[in-house]
């Protein structure tokens, strides 16, 4: 397979080329740049040197229709462009932004603050949420894949939600995600010695990741919810807990929500249900794409406990993209992606 990547400098970017590089069905990858054409791949990142020792090319029309998959990695307000000309051209297009998330655009205009991709272009587009949605990420054009925050999120709630276990009227979800989540430009709250040995709340009840987790929970439980949605910056480089609170639904046990993800998650290779929460923690995962899930039922109030981790860089980007990539040339999902997590 013949790969190019859009926005290959960025940390989405080098997370792709990290693992498309073992992948023993991808013979090359072409990186592209809007602001560095030409300059050696392995002369701006070091460790690439002997892996990626080609030069950043120019984002071109004519060539990247020759690749069999693009991926973008690019801020938000990029693809929304780019994109819509290649659509259905020959490359299968898996964009790791936000841009083909949304399906109302109003939604994505007022919660982005940026104009929409035109309504024919996200019209095609599949959320590639994989566990949940592959049959059509296998026929897609254009994959929008999933928000870091979201893959956390949904994947462990949208069980509990379309079996009716839990109180979809009082959802509030506590996440917290390392500095990485926010990519390579620096700013203020990324800044050291601010974000370092520090903990804070950001985008309170205003973040873009709120529409993306109702419309999920819509698709795929059946379900119109509001959710409590809450962000934190933790002084760590990668990873994302998740922490939800819900009643549950009057006669249910402890026993039926860990039976419902089990039942759920069995065939699926990379979410791992976890029977003691003690542990559960971000380095389970880091640097892999496994997102691994705990519940436990508070008996003196009766509601849910229901936390997930995930590598924001792997399971909530690139590794979720490679996965359904994987889908949708047929291949293992675990191709190129069967990494054991780092831990320390
Ligand atoms: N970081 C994370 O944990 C996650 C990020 N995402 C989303 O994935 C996308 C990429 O994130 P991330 O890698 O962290 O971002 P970065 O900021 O680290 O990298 C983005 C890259 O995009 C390229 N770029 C910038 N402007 C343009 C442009 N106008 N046209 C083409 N390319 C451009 C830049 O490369 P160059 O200058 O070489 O063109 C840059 O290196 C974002 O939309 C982000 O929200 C999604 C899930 C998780
Ligand atoms: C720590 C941090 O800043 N994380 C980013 C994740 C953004 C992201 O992944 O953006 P899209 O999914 O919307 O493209 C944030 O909370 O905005």
């Amino acid at each position: 397979m013949k790969v190019g990547i859009i926005g290959a400098t960025g940390y989405g970017g080098l997370e792709l080329i990290r693992f498309l590089h073992n992948h023993q069905e991808v013979e090359q990858i072409d990186l592209f740049t809007s602001s560095e054409e030409g300059v050696v791949f392995s002369s701006k990142f070091g460790h690439l040197i002997n892996i990626a020792d080609t030069p950043l090319q120019k984002i071109d029309y004519d060539a990247l229709e020759q690749f069999d998959v693009v991926f973008t990695s690019t801020p938000s307000g990029v693809t929304s462009e780019l994109l819509p000309p290649l659509i259905g051209k020959g490359p299968k297009l898996i964009d790791l932004s936000g841009d083909f998330r949304l399906k109302d655009l109003a939604s994505y205009e007022q919660w982005y603050g940026k104009k929409a991709a035109p309504a024919e272009a996200i019209a095609k587009s599949v959320y590639g949420l994989t566990e949940w949605n592959a049959e059509n990420v296998r026929h897609a054009p254009l994959i929008a894949n999933p928000g870091c925050y979201p893959t956390a999120v949904l994947l462990s709630l949208l069980p509990l939600l379309k079996n009716r276990l839990i109180d979809p009227s009082f959802l509030v979800v506590d996440a917290k995600s390392g500095i990485s989540g926010a990519g390579n430009k620096p700013s203020q709250a990324t800044h050291y010695s601010e974000a370092n040995d520090n903990f804070s709340i950001y985008k309170t009840n205003t973040h873009q990741h709120i529409p993306e987790i109702e419309q999920a929970i819509s698709m795929f439980a059946g379900i119109d919810a509001t959710i409590s949605f809450n962000t934190h910056l933790v002084p760590m480089t990668r990873g994302i807990l998740s922490t939800a609170y819900a009643p549950v639904m009057p006669g249910v046990t402890e026993a039926q929500l860990v039976a419902c993800l089990q039942e759920k998650y069995e065939k699926q290779p990379f979410v791992r249900i976890i029977s003691d929460a003690n542990g559960l923690a971000t380095n389970r995962v880091k640097g892999s794409n496994y997102c691994d899930i705990f519940v436990k039922v508070d008996s003196r109030t009766n509601r849910a406990t229901i936390v997930s981790v995930i590598d924001n860089l792997v399971k909530g980007a690139a590794g979720q993209a490679i996965q359904n990539m994987n889908v949708q040339f047929d291949l293992p999902q675990t191709t190129g992606l069967d990494v054991v997590p780092l831990f320390i």
